[in-house]
């Protein structure tokens, strides 16, 4: 594993037909999980794009590891961050595990032939994310929960040390969105070395769960920091116009509840 990856937006702003997207957004991303949360049409997708340098700035800049992520050549760029897309696109015919193989070419190239650090980056890979049993299987014969499972091992499959994560929790079921949380948490925690991971998450319960959140409204950051600080819940409250009521769980710790459930 290489060394920890370094992220740093600074005043980010992005235009997309004719309208401001993303205004002014400062963030700095280092080791451990940091969940992006905010409404519908907050530009959480796009921040993450225009991190991982797929999507152009009207102005600002990212820098990854102190290079400007928009001109690093993207072979480089892949090996230092792996990038999960909001609607995960399914390639052709290929099989599972071929699929997972596609988080080595960073590593390989598109000739090179896979040796047996790569095998085993990708047999980690689907034992974590508990692909196993359909390995030989054709991505696109798979449900919504196994495809993006099976995504999810492609991006670990790389071993870059910063993942951007758009959504992970789409079309899991309870036991495999517990799964990612706690994989999640491991990634933070660095037991396969020192990773940072950045996901969107619609998903409250299990944002609240990580090292660290960023609240996005309308293009702004309204607050960051982790998920006990009382400015963050404030903000959380307020951009969910009060939809949601975060309470201490027995232990203590943060645990939301949608308003509907007080009436
Ligand atoms: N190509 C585009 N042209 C114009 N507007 C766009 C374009 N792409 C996105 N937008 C707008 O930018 C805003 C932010 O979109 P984005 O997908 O980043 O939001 P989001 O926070 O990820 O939303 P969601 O929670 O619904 O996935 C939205 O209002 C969206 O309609």
């Amino acid at each position: 594993m290489s060394r920890p990856a370094s992220l740093r937006a600074g005043d980010v702003g992005v235009r997309l037909g004719g309208r401001l997207v993303l205004d002014g957004v400062n963030l700095e991303i280092g080791a451990g999980w940091t969940a992006l949360v905010g409404p519908n049409g907050a530009g959480k997708s796009t921040l993450l794009r225009a991190l991982a340098g797929l999507q152009p700035l009207s102005r600002g800049a990212v820098l990854l590891d102190g290079e400007d992520v928009h001109r690093i050549r993207p072979a480089r760029r892949a090996a230092r961050l792996a990038w999960l897309a909001q609607q995960g696109e399914v390639t052709g015919e290929l099989s599972v595990r071929e699929t997972v193989e596609l988080g080595r070419i960073a590593h390989l190239g598109l000739m090179g032939t896979p040796g047996p650090a790569d095998r085993e980056a990708v047999d980690r890979a689907i034992a974590l994310t508990e692909c196993g049993a359909w390995e030989r299987r054709r991505l696109h014969d798979l449900s919504g929960g196994e495809r993006q499972r099976v995504l999810l091992a492609r991006v670990l499959a790389t071993e870059a040390p910063l993942l951007l994560l758009d959504e992970p929790t789409t079309h899991l079921d309870a036991p495999h969105q517990v799964m990612l949380t706690r994989l999640l948490r491991r990634i933070a925690r660095g037991e396969d070395g020192p990773r940072a991971v950045l996901s969107v998450l619609h998903d409250l319960p299990i944002a609240l769960r990580a090292d660290r959140l960023l609240v996005l409204e309308r293009g702004r950051l309204r607050a960051g920091g982790a998920p006990t600080d009382a400015a963050v819940q404030a903000a959380l409250v307020d951009v969910f116009d009060g939809a949601i009521r975060i309470e201490a769980d027995a232990r203590g710790a943060p645990r939301v509840g949608l308003t509907l459930d007080a009436e």
